[in-house]
């Protein structure tokens, strides 16, 4: 097998056409000095114009971190150190704060993790829906055709326009809220939706139910998803292209069927795999990853998965495995790729 160091011109190839969204190098900090941490490593990435692409990786990774920076939005202390976020070619650390503002929600929007709690709680639904409205004459010169849009985005998140317009927050049930916020995310026609664990607070019903709806919005409106969950079943059956990461860096990217189906595959997410329930193999057993993520203050030297890795040898304590290539398919291994060919592009 040939590989190719993952250098940014490896990973920018890695889709087919212009990407829509370009993460490059970037490294994200919290605080400065001794105490400071990096939730976001040298992280390199490309997402396609109508990808549905998940960030994956278990509580404390950077993904919701990765998720902020891709709107310019990580809250402080935390900055970004290095590298940049650039949407359709243009570097958004660039922009003034009013063009930034102008972009978000017109073009790149978010449904964040506590969606429960995004609503404000004193006036309606269809009151909140009006306010953007009149913020954002640019989109719908007629309100008219504003709201007539919203009420087929709720019939498109399979909730009744008639009852959800002038329902307050707490007349919702939590299902119905994240589906809410999901419609006021494309209100204004975004061409890109970024979601913070959009299934992760449902019962197991809604989340079937989410994971219809977000098929669908990407089938009927041509908007590409971005996802970040910790649930690599909802991977399988949602995303066209993954990136995991481990402890703040990118450690396997590659399309959902690498990522399944090449057995070259990162110890951590075997892990992950295995840690997805199966009724019909083992019964609704899981097998759980023994041990933590570490604390990104402290980190193991090497790999910062050796200390919970079945397969480490000597090497993996000693040095960060390189992101290396198979074509596309992107993994941060020393024994995973002992056998690849490393050149370079
Ligand atoms: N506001 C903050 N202040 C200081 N450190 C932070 C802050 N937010 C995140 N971090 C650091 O970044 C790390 C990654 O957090 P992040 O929320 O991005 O992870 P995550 O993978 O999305 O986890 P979760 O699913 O629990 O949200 C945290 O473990 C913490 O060290």
């Amino acid at each position: 097998m040939t590989g190719v160091v993952a250098d940014q011109t490896a990973v920018k190839r890695s889709g087919d056409g212009a990407p829509i969204v370009e993460v490059d190098n970037l490294t994200v900090s919290f605080g400065s000095g001794p105490g400071s941490v990096r939730a976001v490593e040298n992280v390199s990435l490309a997402v396609q114009p109508g990808d549905i692409y998940a960030l994956v990786g278990e509580s404390g990774c950077g993904k919701s971190t990765l998720a902020y920076a891709l709107l310019d939005i990580v809250p402080p202390p935390g900055r970004t150190a290095e590298g940049e976020v650039r949407f359709k070619g243009v570097a958004l650390g660039g922009l003034r704060r009013k063009d930034l503002r102008k972009l978000l929600g017109l073009e790149i929007s978010m449904v964040f993790q506590a969606a429960m709690n995004a609503f404000n709680p004193v006036i309606t639904i269809g009151d909140q829906v009006e306010h953007v409205l009149q913020a954002h004459p640019e989109v719908f010169s007629d309100p008219r055709d504003g709201r007539a849009y919203f009420e087929h985005l709720l019939e498109l998140v399979r909730l009744p326009p008639a009852v959800v317009w002038d329902a307050f927050e707490s007349q919702l049930s939590g299902g119905m809220k994240q589906r809410v916020s999901i419609a006021l995310a494309l209100l204004l026609k975004p061409s890109v939706v970024v979601l913070d664990e959009p299934t992760t607070a449902l019962d197991v019903l809604n989340q079937r139910l989410v994971i219809d709806i977000l098929r669908r919005l990407h089938r009927e409106l041509g908007v590409t998803i971005i996802f970040v969950t910790h649930d690599l079943a909802v991977v399988a059956e949602l995303a066209t292209r993954v990136a995991v990461m481990y402890a703040g860096r990118l450690v396997e990217a590659g399309t959902v069927r690498e990522i399944f189906k090449s057995p070259r595959r990162h110890p951590y997410v075997q892990a992950l795999v295995d840690a997805i329930p199966s009724v019909l193999e083992k019964g609704l057993l899981v097998r759980p990853i023994a041990g933590e993520v570490p604390n990104l203050a402290d980190l193991p030297p090497g790999c910062r998965f050796a200390p919970r890795c079945p397969s480490a040898q000597h090497v993996c304590t000693q040095a960060e495995p390189p992101l290396l290539a198979d074509k596309q398919h992107l993994v941060a291994c020393h024994v995973v790729n002992e056998d690849l060919e490393v050149t370079a592009r």
